[in-house]
């Protein structure tokens, strides 16, 4: 059991572990005893803020989000996530991805306000390349991804679900998603425009982002925001039904189409990829802007008094 943490000191394995110990080795061609695993074996990673289970018999890994309050996406968390999808899309086995929230009633909140906010102009590039990073692995995934929306997913946490192939979402009219920064008193960069036009369309995309809706599951459906409403305790089997019929799809020919479909989006933002940074610090540096901030942060605390 030791030498099996030793060759894997960041994963758990669920499942026959003890029956592993004793048996179930096998000699590689070097002479090296290496753990043989039933088909059926998952391999789970936890780090700060993500669960990654891998099941190596479907090949679709379950990223859970868990950073408490709300699924806030700080600079440390955007980074652990790109990480971490980076990794899986190197996984050869890894075809699909289901990403959900670990915590009740909040998807992601988004971007976490208090990274952009009495922050200086260093830390907010460092924190904007990390939003990009973030999108640009989702969007561009060769990966099957899935979200399994199982709470609310305002502004950066509405980009996230956009970013993924297909959207289930809890049906609970108390939920809501959308692209609300207008009402931030801040400006919805030109790739989370984009992404949103992908996804409902040019006028539909010109109400949601001036009004800064927030829609609720139903609302959602409508608009296509997401694709799929199920009861709340069933998001997450839903998404394997739903993943199951992508994987059925061959890869070399969903992923070229992929391509085909979001490549444009992507190379928009490649190209002015520091010019978007420097708009996003010179922007939300200024005192107008903080200010916004400031009372929009306090508003959300003055809701619980
Ligand atoms: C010309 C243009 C050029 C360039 C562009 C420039 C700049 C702009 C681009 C910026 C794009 C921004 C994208 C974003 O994602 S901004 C973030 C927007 N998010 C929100 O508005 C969500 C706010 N939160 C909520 O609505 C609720 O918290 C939520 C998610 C519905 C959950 O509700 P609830 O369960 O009741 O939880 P609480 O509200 O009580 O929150 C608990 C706790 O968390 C704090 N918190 C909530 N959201 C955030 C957040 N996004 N960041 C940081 N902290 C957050 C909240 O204040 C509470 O804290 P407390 O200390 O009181 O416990």
């Amino acid at each position: 059991m030791a030498t099996l943490l030793k060759l894997f000191p960041t994963c758990t394995w669920t499942g026959r572990l003890a029956h592993l110990s004793r048996k179930g080795w096998a000699q590689s061609r070097s002479g090296r005893l290496l753990p043989c695993f039933p088909a059926s074996q998952r391999c789970a990673s936890t780090t700060s803020y993500l669960t990654v289970e891998m099941d190596d018999n479907t090949g679709v890994a379950v990223v859970t989000m868990k950073s408490p309050p709300v699924n806030s996406l700080s600079l440390d968390f955007l980074t652990e996530f790109s990480i971490s999808i980076e990794k899986l899309e190197m996984d050869r086995k890894c075809r699909g991805v289901i990403l959900t929230s670990g915590l009740p009633k909040v998807f992601s909140a988004g971007l976490d306000i208090m990274e952009m906010y009495g922050k200086g102009p260093e830390h907010c590039a460092e924190f904007w390349r990390a939003v990009q990073e973030m999108w640009l692995k989702l969007y561009g995934s060769n990966m099957i991804t899935i979200a399994a929306v199982n709470g609310s997913s305002p502004a950066g946490g509405c980009l996230m679900a956009m970013a993924c192939d297909y959207r289930i979402m809890a049906d609970n009219p108390k939920y809501s998603i959308g692209l609300n920064e207008t009402l931030l008193g801040i400006v919805a960069p030109f790739w989370f425009k984009d992404t949103m036009m992908n996804t409902i369309g040019f006028r539909a995309t010109e109400l949601a982002l001036q009004l800064g809706l927030l829609h609720n599951a139903p609302n959602a459906l409508r608009v296509g925001l997401v694709d799929e409403l199920v009861p709340e305790k069933e998001v997450l089997s839903a998404a394997s039904t739903a993943i199951s019929k992508w994987l059925a799809i061959p890869d070399h020919a969903r992923q070229i189409t992929k391509s085909m479909m979001r490549k444009p989006t992507i190379d928009r933002l490649l190209s002015h990829r520091d010019q978007d940074i420097n708009n996003f610090v010179s922007f939300i540096t200024k005192d107008s802007i903080q200010k916004s901030l400031q009372v929009y942060m306090e508003r959300l605390k003055q809701r619980k008094t």
